[in-house]
C-alpha cells in the first residue's frame, strides 16, 4: 500500500482550501435525545452519518470522539469505522480523538489500530497522551511517519484540572506542558510546509505567552463553544502561531442538528468567525 503524503502537508492544503475549522463528532446521549434519536446503535449511526453527510465535504477536519462510540461496544466501533471511511471518502481529514497512551510495547498496538494504513480504523491523525513519558510514544511516531499519518499530543489541555499535571515544574525549571511542546518542536524540525506531530492546546487557556508554541506542527485547539472559548479569543491565546491552529468545535455545532442545513449553517458561522479572527493578526 503506497504511503500517503505526510499528514502535516495534507493538513496545510486542507486548511488553505477549506479553512482550519475542525468539527467534532461527539454523539453525547443528551445530543441523541435532542435530535429525537434513541440512545442505541441506530441512534448512534443516524447521528454520525448525518454529521458526515452535512460537513465532510466542507470542513478541513472531522474529529470523532471515540469514547462515544466505544460506549456501544463492538457495534459502536463498527459505526466508528464506517464514519471514518465515509468522512475520508468525502474529503475530510479525520483526527481520531482516542487519547491513547501506554508503555511503548502496548503503544505499538494502539498505533497499529489507528495508524496502520490497512487498519479498519485508520485515521489521518490520532490524539495521544504523553503522560507515560514522551518516549513511550515512539512506536506511534514511527508508524505515523511510515503511513503518512500524524499525532496530536496532549500538551496543555482545555480542562481546568489539567494544570495539576501540565503546569508541574520539573527539576530543570521547565513545566511539563512546555516540555511536551519542546519534544514536538524537535520532532517537526525542518519539516515543510508543516510537521505532522501536533500539540493539543486548549482555546480556553488565556495568555500563553510564557510558552513556546512554535512547534512547526499543527495545534489542535478544543474548548470553543460549549467550554466557553470563542473564535475571537484565538489570536490572544495563540499569537504568532495562529496560522497553524486547528480550532475545534463539537457541541457548539452539533446542538444545531439534526437538520443538515442547520448543521452546515452553524459550522459556516464558526468558520467565518474564525476567518475574521485570524485576519486580525
Ligand atoms: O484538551 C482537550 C482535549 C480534547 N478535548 C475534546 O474535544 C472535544 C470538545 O468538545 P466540545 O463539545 O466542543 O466541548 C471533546 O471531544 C473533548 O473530549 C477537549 O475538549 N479538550
Amino acid at each position: 500500500m503506497s504511503p500517503l503524503e505526510p499528514f502535516g502537508a495534507r493538513l496545510r492544503t486542507a486548511m488553505d482550501e477549506r479553512g482550519p475549522l475542525c468539527v467534532g463528532i461527539d454523539p453525547h446521549a443528551s445530543l441523541l435525545a435532542d435530535w429525537g434519536l434513541n440512545d442505541d446503535i441506530a441512534g448512534l449511526e443516524r447521528f454520525s452519518r448525518t454529521v458526515v453527510e452535512a460537513l465532510a465535504d466542507r470542513v478541513a477536519v472531522l474529529k470523532p470522539q471515540s469514547a462515544f462510540f466505544e460506549r456501544f461496544g463492538s457495534r459502536g466501533i463498527a459505526v466508528l469505522e464506517k464514519s471514518v471511511e465515509e468522512a475520508r471518502a468525502a474529503g475530510a481529514l479525520v483526527v481520531m480523538d482516542a487519547k491513547r497512551g501506554d508503555i511503548g510495547s502496548t503503544m505499538a498496538a494502539y498505533a497499529e489500530s489507528f495508524l496502520r494504513k490497512d487498519s479498519p480504523l485508520f485515521s489521518d491523525a490520532l490524539t495521544v497522551s504523553p503522560y507515560l513519558g514522551y518516549g513511550s510514544l515512539a512506536p506511534a511516531i514511527a508508524l505515523a511517519r511510515e503511513s503518512g499519518a500524524g499525532l496530536f499530543v496532549l500538551a496543555l489541555t482545555s480542562n481546568p484540572e489539567g494544570g495539576e499535571v501540565q503546569h508541574a515544574v520539573r527539576a530543570d525549571g521547565r513545566n511539563v506542558g512546555a516540555t511536551m511542546l519542546a519534544h514536538l518542536a524537535a520532532e517537526n524540525a525542518g519539516e515543510e510546509p508543516l510537521g505532522s506531530f501536533g500539540a493539543v492546546v486548549g482555546a480556553t487557556l488565556g495568555d500563553l505567552s510564557s510558552y513556546d508554541l512554535a512547534v512547526n506542527g499543527p495545534i489542535l485547539a478544543p474548548g470553543i463553544g460549549a467550554q466557553g472559548a470563542t473564535p475571537a479569543d484565538l489570536p490572544g491565546v495563540f499569537g504568532t502561531v495562529l496560522r497553524n491552529v486547528v480550532p475545534n468545535v463539537s457541541r457548539g455545532v452539533l446542538r444545531h442538528g439534526p437538520d443538515v442545513g442547520a448543521l452546515q449553517a452553524a459550522s459556516d458561522r464558526f468558520a467565518e468567525e474564525i476567518r475574521v479572527a485570524f485576519a486580525t493578526v
